[in-house]
């Protein structure tokens, strides 16, 4: 006899014989099986009944082979219901696809034609997963918990001097840059420091420098008022202005014009900003924690940084070494991400192979933490036993390493990875240099690193 699993499932998929096939089989397991084969109707299905779990087809006629309509729904549905828990149905060798569609916040992915039990475990998975998750978000509501911090994983004597330090000067107000290639950890650091301090349960407010535009810079950081501007319809709290009393942290400080840093370091000499538009200071307490990948030194020797507003940043520097630079902390940060993964993704893997720490020591990490975390998220998703091999981890890294030059033919993606990737190289992975030769903002560059696990 079939067990009746408690949950709501909706199919959505536009071929009439996947639908009956897989609806037969459902109700057998499920108390609710609601199907549609008109992906039109997602939106109101969506909005008015609570589903457990979706389990939505990529691959509509309209577009069969990209799955392009199939992310355009996943993202429709997760912006009407951001904790919905959409399960993939996508035919055999879209294993890529699936898994950019799980980065995306699908929670899990099928391949048709489908294994009953396989299709009804992991739907079975999602729906426990969703009712946990609700229960959990209840449970923390109703607690005033302030600021879920990430931990900074690492045991080399680097990372312990280095976290030694950074306990020590965050209790005390002094203003503090962090140096490091990127992705080794800076915005982490910075979060750390905050949380240790007395600010702690003030704001914490990030601005990347690198991604604001000219334009933009004093109206973001400082504020505005209405009519300072022709799109200035409203007053606006700046950034300083928000993270009164807690920390600012401005990311990639090396990248701003000399005008701005005069403009900065009259705000820090004077502990007040002016919105743009106004004649009136407003007095501002913030704690300053400034980062850059950049040789801020050797340009403040080259007269691109200002030396008198460097002397106001650097009152503590911080460097965090390259991930190359501290290999005892390698293994330990992949078993952290293999176990966040594992959980996230649902897969059965839980060690590493000793072939595989072997190759993960010897390999240099030019991205650093950021590429093994997305190096080991990737081989999650896509791990079939209970142990990660070299070729799960290494599958496109080693590609990332060979220089490959544009003889891949006409295939549009593939050119715009190589180009990303030359652009990378050229700038030693500075991803705001690299983002302005691609013509792109720093955000954008991000979402195709993402996209292609550069
Ligand atoms: N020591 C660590 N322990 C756990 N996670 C880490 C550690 N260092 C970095 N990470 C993770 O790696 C990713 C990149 O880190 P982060 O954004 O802090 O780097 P960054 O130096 O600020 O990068 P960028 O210069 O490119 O802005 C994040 O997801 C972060 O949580």
């Amino acid at each position: 006899m079939n067990t009746i699993h408690p949950g709501k499932v909706l199919i959505v998929d536009d071929d009439a014989d996947v639908l009956r096939a897989a609806r037969l089989l459902l109700k057998r397991h499920f108390s609710q099986v609601d199907f549609e084969k008109n992906p039109q109707k997602i939106p109101y299905l969506v909005t008015n009944f609570d589903y457990d779990v979706i389990l939505l087809d990529m691959n509509f006629t309209r577009d069969l082979s990209s799955g392009k309509e199939g992310f355009e729904w996943l993202d429709k549905i997760l912006d009407i219901k951001p904790d919905a828990a959409v399960v993939l149905f996508t035919a055999y060798g879209d294993v890529e696809m699936a898994v950019r569609a799980i980065k995306a916040g699908a929670v899990d992915f099928v391949l048709k034609p489908w294994e009953n039990e396989k299709l009804i475990a992991t739907l079975q998975h999602a729906i426990e997963n969703k009712q946990e998750q609700t229960q959990a978000s209840k449970s923390f509501s109703n607690k005033a918990v302030t600021g879920s911090e990430n931990p900074i994983i690492g045991d080399s004597p680097a990372m312990k001097e280095l976290l030694d330090t950074a306990a020590r000067v965050a209790e005390t107000d002094a203003n503090i840059l962090i140096l490091g290639e990127n992705g080794t950890g800076k915005d982490l650091l910075a979060r750390h420091i905050h949380q240790l301090s007395h600010r702690n349960g003030q704001p914490f407010v990030n601005v990347d420098l690198g991604a604001l535009s000219e334009t933009l810079f004093e109206s973001e950081l400082f504020g505005h008022v209405k009519g300072a501007f022709t799109d200035a319809r409203e007053d606006r709290t700046g950034r300083f202005e928000e993270a009164h009393q807690g920390s600012i942290f401005l990311d990639e400080i090396g990248n701003i014009t000399l005008p701005f840093q005069a403009k900065l370091l009259t705000v820090l000499q004077n502990r007040s900003i002016t919105k743009v538009g106004s004649n009136k200071a407003v007095p501002v307490d913030v704690r300053l924690i400034c980062a850059t990948n950049r040789n801020i030194e050797q340009m403040a020797a080259q007269h691109l940084f200002r030396q008198d507003l460097l002397y106001r940043i650097n009152t503590i520097e911080l460097h965090l070494p390259a991930l190359r630079e501290r290999q005892e902390d390698i293994v330990m940060l992949a078993e952290y991400f293999l176990g966040i993964y594992r959980k996230k993704y649902n897969r059965p893997v839980a060690f590493l192979h000793d072939t595989l720490v072997t190759q993960m020591e010897q390999y240099d990490w030019p991205g650093n933490v950021r590429e093994l975390q997305h190096a080991i998220e990737r081989a999650v998703i896509l791990s079939q036993g209970k142990s990660l091999m070299p070729k799960d981890v290494f599958m496109k890294s080693n590609n990332n390493n060979n220089d490959k030059s544009m003889d891949t033919g006409y295939n549009l993606e593939e050119m715009e990875r190589n180009m990303i990737n030359q652009a990378l190289k050229k700038f030693n992975g500075n991803i705001t240099e690299a983002a302005k030769e691609l013509g792109l903002s720093r955000a954008a560059l991000y979402r195709r690193l993402e996209k292609y696990n550069i």
